[in-house]
């Protein structure tokens, strides 16, 4: 165990990068927000209005935006529990690094194609799906692992 934890091991020094990278994503996806409500004047509260000289609206590029981000946390929250269960199942450092990096570039591509250059399907699909699986996979290499 203390090993699994070293910064001297290749598998905990990919996971650790790649779960920053993911935070890093998962908190831009506020700025993003912040700016396309400052460009679009839309904002969702009458305080945050009224410093802009205008009334609370409801813009689609704004929310394009809160569904890329809701679908983060619907999907990489439950990454960062999978992924750490499978770590301690002591994987290939090879197709563990592969994975984290095959999830983490899809879904960045994931929020690029849906609320930046917004792309048409099934490139979102695409993005989206490929995480998904990495994710049960994970999670039934955990389960498998650690079976009572
Ligand atoms: N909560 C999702 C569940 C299914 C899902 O995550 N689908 C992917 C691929 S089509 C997606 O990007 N959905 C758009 C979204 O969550 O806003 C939804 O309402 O669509």
């Amino acid at each position: 165990m203390d090993q699994l934890f070293s910064i001297e091991n290749p598998l905990m020094r990919a996971y650790t990068f790649y779960n920053s990278i993911l935070c890093l994503k998962m908190l831009a996806m506020s700025v993003l927000t912040a700016s396309q409500r400052m460009k679009n004047k839309a904002f969702a509260n009458p305080e945050d209005a009224i410093m802009q000289k205008t009334k609370p609206k409801v813009d689609e590029n704004v929310e394009r935006v809160r569904r890329a981000h809701l679908n983060d946390l619907e999907n990489i929250c439950v990454y960062f529990v999978a992924s750490f269960g499978y770590l301690l199942t002591n994987p290939s450092v090879a197709v563990a690094t592969m994975l984290f990096r095959v999830f983490t570039i899809c879904r960045i591509a994931h929020t690029l194609v849906y609320a930046v250059v917004v792309i048409p399907q099934p490139a979102r699909a695409i993005a989206w799906g490929v995480p998904y699986f990495i994710t049960i996979y994970m999670a039934i290499k955990t389960a498998m692992h650690f079976a009572l």
